[in-house]
């Protein structure tokens, strides 16, 4: 049986007057299906999430959530957002932040308080934040507050978790434990995952498809289709080396001098040792 998908490009096109970021994207995302999205600075990554939010017109084609055209403020999408320090003027504790995410959730429909308490506990408890539910937003780090975004947007049990790098400013531990709880959405839920990042290694073993975006172009395909040098080097249009060490995906320029985007920033050194170089 042919399920319908949940997001839906057709022949999308999306510029900024002479600047075309992507033209003749057709791509659709199923039910619990992961997908990444890379690419340098200013390719249009979370221009990309911008179309199924309804805040980014396309200027050609069209783009659909569950069969529906976009629109603003849909209960359907979830959204992860780039990451932005609450002001000092947030007066929210963590815990009225996540509620905000569990009450707003479904529009016209009340929860009992104690429902939603119950609920508020259980998303703080899944990003690790009940050690600071009750402590005030503006108090807290950037990465806790990412922590407290990410429950936010899981809340809502969206069909389309939209996440716009949300791994920035997190720590090892707290980057794994955000992606996997990303995925289980994904497999347990069902979400479809679009999943913005500069690093893909903490995902890999998570990620169904890759969206790669560059110079106006863009390659779908696997992990292992998309992230090959020869693939990078066609749509970078310049020499790209795409190596794996240690089970993690390195891309570097063809004159080895400089790491892009899509991987870590220190490896090198690693890929010297590596290739004996
Ligand atoms: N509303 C807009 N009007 C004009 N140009 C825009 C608009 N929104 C984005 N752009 C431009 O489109 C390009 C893509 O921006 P976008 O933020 O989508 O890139 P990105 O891939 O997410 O970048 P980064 O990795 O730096 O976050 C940039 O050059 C940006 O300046």
């Amino acid at each position: 049986m042919t399920q319908t998908p949940i997001v839906k490009f057709e022949d999308a096109r999306l510029a900024f007057g002479s600047r075309v970021l992507w033209e003749q994207l057709d791509l659709s995302i199923a039910a619990g299906e992961f997908l990444a999205v890379l690419g340098p600075n200013g390719s249009g990554k979370t221009s990309f999430i911008n179309t199924m939010l309804g805040t980014t017109a396309l200027n050609h084609g069209r783009v659909s959530i569950a069969g529906e055209p976009v629109r603003r403020g849909s209960a359907a999408v979830g959204l992860i957002p780039q990451q932005r320090p609450f002001g000092d003027n947030v007066p929210l504790r963590a815990r009225d932040l996540v509620a905000l995410g569990v009450d707003g959730a479904k529009p016209g429909i009340r929860m009992a308080r104690r429902a939603v308490r119950n609920k508020v506990d259980e998303l703080l408890e899944l990003v690790g934040a009940s050690g600071y539910a009750n402590r005030a937003v503006s108090d807290l780090s950037g990465g806790e507050q990412q922590r407290l975004r990410a429950a936010q947007a899981l809340a809502s049990d969206p069909r389309v978790l939209l996440c716009d790098e949300p791994l920035l400013s997190l720590d090892l531990n707290h980057q794994q434990a955000i992606s996997e709880v990303i995925h289980r959405q994904a497999v347990e839920r069902g979400s479809a995952v679009v999943f913005v990042t500069h690093e893909i290694n903490p995902i890999l073993p998570y990620v169904d498809r890759v969206l790669y975006l560059a110079e106006g172009r863009f390659h779908l395909g696997s992990v292992d289709e998309v992230m090959q040098s020869s693939v990078l080097t066609e749509l970078y249009g310049a020499p790209v080396a795409v190596l794996r060490v240690n089970g993690r995906i390195v891309v570097v320029s063809g004159d080895g001098t400089r790491a892009l985007p899509a991987d870590g920033h220190d490896h090198i050194e690693d890929i010297e040792l590596e290739t004996g170089k």
